[in-house]
């Protein structure tokens, strides 16, 4: 697919003698969109390390934008544009928000301004340590902080895991407008079916290390039968 900023071909990879992911082939536009579904443990979170390379490859091929970076580490895939927005939340506690911010920086479309303007709570933040900041504050600014490397896609582990409410609708706002930013591709990782079908153009369901589903998001969204025997109960926040 010769426009595809990401693409997965055939990967296989895993922990040890274990394999999760057996032949996983997926694509994502530039400034497309994919949802990763799938059940618990199935190997969503593995398919985003591997992407970014710190879960090997056992066989397969990972490309982006065009270029073969199966034997690439990760800091270089980094480099090259795959920016990854870990589960963890990852930000410096002793860093103020606005020091996150900057020590990431590369230039690019998103700076402080662009990434205030998507995150307003960040600019309120600006002087707070970073670990002076609520669980939804620093995902947030995990997010940003990402996209100050300004990546071509961003790769979203569960972003909206353990979030009350009110954070959640800033955060799939903010998501949303991101996923409409022509300069950026998404692939999120959740386990709400609805929300990451709502806030995607494409989608994959893992099962048994496989890809057991593939569509449009919407589509799949009015698709019951197929969420359910797939996905089960997962299917809204909270
Ligand atoms: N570091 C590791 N070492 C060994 N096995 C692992 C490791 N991390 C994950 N696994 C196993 O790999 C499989 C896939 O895990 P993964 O976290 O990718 O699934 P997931 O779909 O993201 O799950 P969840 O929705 O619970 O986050 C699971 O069986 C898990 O136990």
């Amino acid at each position: 697919m010769p426009d595809a900023i990401l693409e997965l071909r055939d990967v296989r990879s895993g922990y040890g003698e274990g394999i999760v992911l057996d032949g996983v082939s997926a694509s994502v536009p530039k400034a497309g969109s994919l949802a990763v579904l799938g059940r618990n443990g199935v190997g969503k979170t593995t398919l985003l390390l591997t992407i970014m390379g710190f879960v090997p490859l056992r066989a397969g091929a990972v490309f982006f934008a065009g270029e073969d970076v199966s034997a690439m580490h990760p800091h270089q895939r980094a480099r090259r544009g795959i920016g990854w927005v870990p589960q963890e939340r990852d930000i410096f506690p002793s860093l103020t928000v606005e020091e996150n911010l900057t020590v990431a920086a590369r230039k690019g479309r998103w700076d402080l301004d662009a990434v205030y303007s998507l995150f307003p709570r960040l600019r309120e933040r600006r002087t707070n340590m970073g670990n002076q900041l609520s669980g939804g504050e620093q995902q947030m600014l995990t997010i940003a902080r990402t996209l100050m490397t300004n990546p071509s896609v961003l790769l979203l582990d569960e972003p909206l895991e353990g979030l009350a409410p009110i954070i959640i609708e800033e955060l799939t706002a903010a998501i949303t407008r991101m996923a409409k930013d022509e300069g950026i591709a998404l692939v999120l990782v959740e386990q709400h079916a609805t929300v990451a079908l709502g806030l995607t153009e494409d989608a994959i369901v893992i099962e048994r290390g496989v890809v057991a589903h593939r569509g449009r998001s919407a589509d799949l969204l009015k698709d019951e039968k197929t969420l359910d025997r797939y996905i089960g109960m997962n299917l809204e926040p909270g």
